[in-house]
């Protein structure tokens, strides 16, 4: 749907020009939710901004839907621009207006009539959780209401793809989780493909199915979020599993530790102490925690084993669809 080749993009400085973006490819499946995530100066807003047709890339095609985008004019660039939605970090609303008001400007640009409008934003109002709203001024509400009308006003014609950069920042914890529960909604209920960047982990976990990591302007890793927890030492693993830290001598007491990774209600909830009931042996946990990315529980354990078959334990933990692997400073040979 978004499909991003070689973009390289600059800007000029008074020393050497800032290299942005440097030779990033993405690709951004129909309906889905990615996240660009990547420390400050990484070329998250950059690469947005390229997407949304904002920035001129200095090489590098943006295709939406197969169309190369560099390359219409006139009335098809026209057309897809009106399929392209913006909500930007601190976009300005018409403070005059109602909510409802704001979110109808759009369509009146259009043309759209009265009863057809109305309709539309009021299905808009309830998506973004504000027809209790629905007359107030944008100075009444808070800073999180306020992100949802800007959400609501960008939704409001109907978009194909929302380009959403850092939606939530600037809200506090509450008010940014109900801009996330808009967006989850947005996806599952319009089907929107939604690209968004973020510094903040606690936004892909919770929404995200496809992330792409960038640092200094290169896209380091890509791919569909929990597959690429499965490797713990991936970018996408070390940025969003819960951390471990355990001493030498918590692990001291057993006769192996190893770092695990969990992933679905099955394997979380059932398979250690199904392995250690079947190979006799203690599993202990020892380090990490549980967290859940989207409905998906996902946990990153240290664990301690002690008996006679903690290799075959091991394996069979193994073959069952968790992801083991030694832990560098501490010894355990089954899982080398
Ligand atoms: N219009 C511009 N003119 C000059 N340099 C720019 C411009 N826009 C971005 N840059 C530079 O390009 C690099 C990438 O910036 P960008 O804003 O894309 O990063 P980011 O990952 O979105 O950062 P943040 O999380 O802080 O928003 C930075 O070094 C930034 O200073």
């Amino acid at each position: 749907m978004i499909t991003v080749e070689h973009l390289t993009k600059s800007f000029p400085s008074k020393a050497e020009p800032v290299l942005a973006l440097r030779d990033v490819s993405i690709d951004v499946s129909a309906g889905a939710l990615y996240g660009v995530v990547g420390p400050a100066g990484a070329g998250k807003s950059t690469l947005a901004r390229c997407v949304a047709l904002q920035e001129k890339p200095d090489r590098g095609t943006v295709r939406l839907d197969g169309l190369n985008v560099a390359a219409l004019d006139g009335r098809r660039l026209r057309e897809v621009r009106r399929k392209v939605a913006v909500l930007e970090a601190n976009p300005p609303l018409y403070a005059e207006r109602t909510v409802a008001g704001n979110v109808a400007a759009p369509l009146e640009q259009l043309g759209v009539d009265g009863p057809q409008r109305r309709r539309q934003v009021g299905r808009i109002l309830d998506l973004v959780g504000l027809t209790q709203r629905a007359g107030q001024r944008p100075a009444e509400l808070s800073e999180g209401q306020r992100r949802r009308v800007s959400l609501g006003r960008a939704l409001a014609v109907s978009p194909a793809v929302l380009l959403a950069d850092d939606p939530t920042a600037g809200v506090g914890p509450d008010e940014a989780g109900a801009v996330l529960t808009v967006l989850d909604r947005v996806r599952a209920e319009l089907g929107v493909t939604m690209l968004l960047t973020t510094q903040d982990g606690a936004v892909v976990r919770r929404i995200c199915d496809e992330v792409g990591m960038l640092q200094a302007g290169r896209l380091v890793e890509q791919g569909s979020v929990l597959d690429l927890l499965a490797d713990p030492g991936s970018h996408a693993a070390q940025a969003l599993l819960p951390s471990i830290e355990t001493s030498r001598a918590q692990a001291a007491v057993y006769d192996c530790t190893v770092d695990a990774v969990l992933i679905g209600f099955a394997s979380v909830g059932a398979l250690l102490p199904e392995a250690a009931s079947r190979f006799d042996v203690e599993v202990a946990t020892i380090g990490g925690g549980l967290t859940r990315f989207g409905d998906t529980p996902v946990a990153h354990f240290r664990l301690g084993l002690r008996g006679r078959r903690t290799d075959a334990a091991l394996a069979w933990i193994r073959d069952h669809g968790a992801h083991v692997r030694a832990v560098p400073t501490l010894s355990c040979p089954a899982a080398a």
